[in-house]
């Protein structure tokens, strides 16, 4: 294996536990130095994304990401230590000032999902996550210098995982942005 999409898929997928309430996430900190964030669910829509944006383990191609709903993430340590890493982003990505590891993303503005954060659960010291549904934004590592030759590779190797590939997200996800931008224009247009 000449590449590594990510550790939690390198060696297969591992099917979670749907039970599962929550839990807490750490970023990469030493001790008592780490940030904490507690999460009061599962994920939902958990997946692998090539965006340039999420964040990535080192040597990974893919970040996997899910979402929850904002009200049940909370910051409980050393929340000072958050920044905002792209404040321009529709997505707002808290991550750890000194080591760098994305917390959680909150959409603040008018959007399909306002009300959910982005979170990545490997970083929960805990099993039974929700396993990875699809891959998202694939093409995307081909703008982070991944050889456009070898695509095939990945959606071979995400196929055999059985995960679909989408080079945005996935079709119901897509229909609820859409869904969200009809809505908008409609309540535009009868003003
Ligand atoms: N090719 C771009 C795509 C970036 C992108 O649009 N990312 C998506 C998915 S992130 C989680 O699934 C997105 O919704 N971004 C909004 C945001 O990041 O604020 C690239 O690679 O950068
Ligand atoms: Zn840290
Ligand atoms: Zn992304």
């Amino acid at each position: 294996m000449s590449f590594s999409i990510h550790p939690l898929l390198d060696n297969g997928l591992t099917k979670g536990d749907p039970n599962k309430a929550g839990g807490k996430l750490y970023c990469h900190c030493q001790g008592s130095a780490r940030v904490e964030v507690t999460l009061a669910s599962n994920t939902a829509h958990n997946h692998a994304c090539g965006c340039s944006k999420c964040w990535k383990p080192k040597g990974a191609l893919f970040s996997i990401v899910g979402v929850v709903p904002s009200d049940k993430v909370s910051v409980t340590a050393h929340e000072d230590k958050l920044h905002i890493v792209d404040s321009s982003a529709v997505i707002q990505r808290y991550a750890c000032k000194e080591c760098g590891v994305h917390l959680y993303g909150r959409i603040e503005v008018d959007h399909a999902f306002k009300g959910l954060d982005f979170v990545n659960t490997e970083l929960s010291e805990e099993t039974g996550w929700q396993e990875p549904q699809f891959a998202a934004f694939v093409s995307s590592i081909i703008e982070q210098g991944f050889d456009p030759e070898k695509m095939g590779d990945i959606r071979q190797r995400f196929r055999s995982l059985g995960l679909e590939t989408y080079d945005c997200l996935s079709p119901p996800l897509m229909d609820l942005i859409a869904t969200h931008t009809a809505k908008k224009s409609s309540a535009a247009k009868s003003k």
